[in-house]
């Protein structure tokens, strides 16, 4: 058991653990020996008769994984006493790809007998969850981490104890070690594969698979331009893509395309893993549309790859913009089998102006919009992300002039680029 645990959990003492408290994230990490650091930060604000737990989520199905990190919050929030606080926390190789393992931080305040070890001792024999406890040395200053191991009918802990020390601010955002092929999908292939793998378990996933296009359908060129309009939600992409539609007799297609309507809300309830790779086969699905309309009129395609992938990165990172990826890094780099478009428009606006119009038309909104008004972070992540994706990069209209205006000066964009 220790050599499976081993191996899922690879090189155990040289991870960092990142605990996200209010908003802001605390680093530690552990040493064998203490060489006299103080405690970091997330022990010190810690009372005295508080017990902390670190649980992580990894097993070697990655579906299993991603959909088990969802439900154990729900579970611990169900089950744990009201005096437990959950905050999100994570494990990781500063630096090392795919090396991100995702958990929680468990806070337990309760004085006397708390139920919590047991909930999390039956955890660790029936779910893919590693726990750690931690504890005050008898210096009262120092802490220790205890990874559990599983026994055959009882947790018990390893023999091994490590200190816990504070750790610098990594130079990436952890988040951003996992993204690629997890976040966001670079080919066909990638996204297909996790759709096929949740097909025993969401049998929509099959029915979305039976719908995708060759790989060279996805990528061939058509005879007329294709303009993609970019933007966050109420920025007037349909009222200007209609526009467009007609005032240069073209397609108009959306991504994610019609035909995924009746699978969008199930695939929104997934966690990210699935749901992004069901956005990103729509762009697949949308692009063999385009080729085929392309071959007979100019198309305008409403929100394309710009849009999966700004908003996968932005999701996946928390905090500032300065913790997304590095501009040029290659997750902003477009996928190598999707058809580029001819030109793409970012639509921008200010978020008062957006905001009235989203009230104004007076629609609901999907969860991330309502984050998207609510989290001011977000809304920036979102648009930094929109314009540092190329191949193509988008160009940036002002979307608060009246919607003719707006439409003009796209007009003009793609007359210069698109010679129509
Ligand atoms: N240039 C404009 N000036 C003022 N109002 C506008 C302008 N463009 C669009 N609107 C209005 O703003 C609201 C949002 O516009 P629209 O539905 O076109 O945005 P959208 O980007 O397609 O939104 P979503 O992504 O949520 O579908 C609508 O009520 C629309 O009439
Ligand atoms: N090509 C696309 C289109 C949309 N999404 C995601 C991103 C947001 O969560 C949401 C916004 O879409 P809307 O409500 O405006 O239809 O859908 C995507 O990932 N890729």
């Amino acid at each position: 058991m220790a050599g499976r645990m081993k191996s899922l959990l690879p090189r155990w003492s040289s991870r960092v653990f990142s605990v996200e408290l209010d908003g802001a994230p605390f680093y530690f990490a552990i040493q064998e020996k203490h060489r006299g650091e103080e405690a970091p930060r997330v022990f010190r604000k810690l009372q005295t008769h508080d017990r902390c737990y670190t649980l992580l989520v990894c097993s070697r199905d990655r579906i299993k994984t991603a959909r088990f990190y969802g439900e154990l919050k729900d579970k611990l929030l169900r089950e744990l006493p009201p005096e437990c606080g959950l905050s999100p926390m994570s494990s990781f190789l500063p630096n090392v790809r795919d090396s991100l393992i995702k958990g929680y931080f468990l806070k337990d305040a309760s004085e006397g007998s708390s139920p919590v070890e047991r909930l999390l001792s039956d955890l660790t024999q029936h779910e893919p969850v590693f726990v750690c406890s931690y504890s005050k040395n008898d210096d009262g200053q120092q802490w220790t981490q205890h990874l559990w191991s599983h026994g055959e009918s009882q947790v018990m802990e390893t023999a091994k104890k490590y200190y816990v020390v504070p750790s610098e601010t990594p130079e990436y955002h952890p988040s951003t070690l996992n993204m690629i092929n997890s976040d966001v999908f670079y080919s066909l292939d990638e996204a297909c594969e996790v759709l096929k793998k949740c097909g025993d378990i969401i049998p929509e996933a099959m029915s979305v698979l039976e719908l995708l296009p060759s790989r060279v359908e996805a990528r061939n060129k058509p005879d007329f331009p294709v303009i993609v309009i970019e933007g966050l939600d109420a920025t007037g992409k349909t009222t200007l893509t209609e526009s467009l539609r007609e005032t240069l007799g073209a397609s108009l297609l959306r991504s994610p395309p019609q035909c995924l309507s009746p699978w969008r809300a199930r695939f929104d309830q997934e966690p990210p893993l699935i749901r992004r790779a069901f956005y990103a086969l729509g762009n697949y699905i949308t692009a063999e549309q385009i080729g085929q309309e392309g071959k007979k009129t100019p198309v305008i395609v409403d929100r394309f790859w710009h849009s999966t992938a700004a908003y996968a990165i932005a999701t996946a990172v928390s905090g500032p913009v300065c913790n997304l990826p590095g501009e040029g890094s290659e997750v902003y780099c477009w996928p190598s089998d999707l058809l580029q478009p001819s030109l793409v428009v970012l639509l921008t606006l200010d978020p008062e102006e957006r905001k009235r119009r989203l009230r104004s038309r007076g629609q609901g909104e999907t969860n991330e919009e309502q984050e998207l008004d609510h989290n001011q972070l977000f809304r920036l992540r979102v648009e930094e992300a929109y314009r540092r994706i190329s191949g193509p990069a988008c160009v940036s209209v002002d979307a608060s002039p009246s919607a003719d205006q707006v439409l003009q000066q796209v007009l003009l964009l793609i007359r210069g680029k698109c010679h129509l």
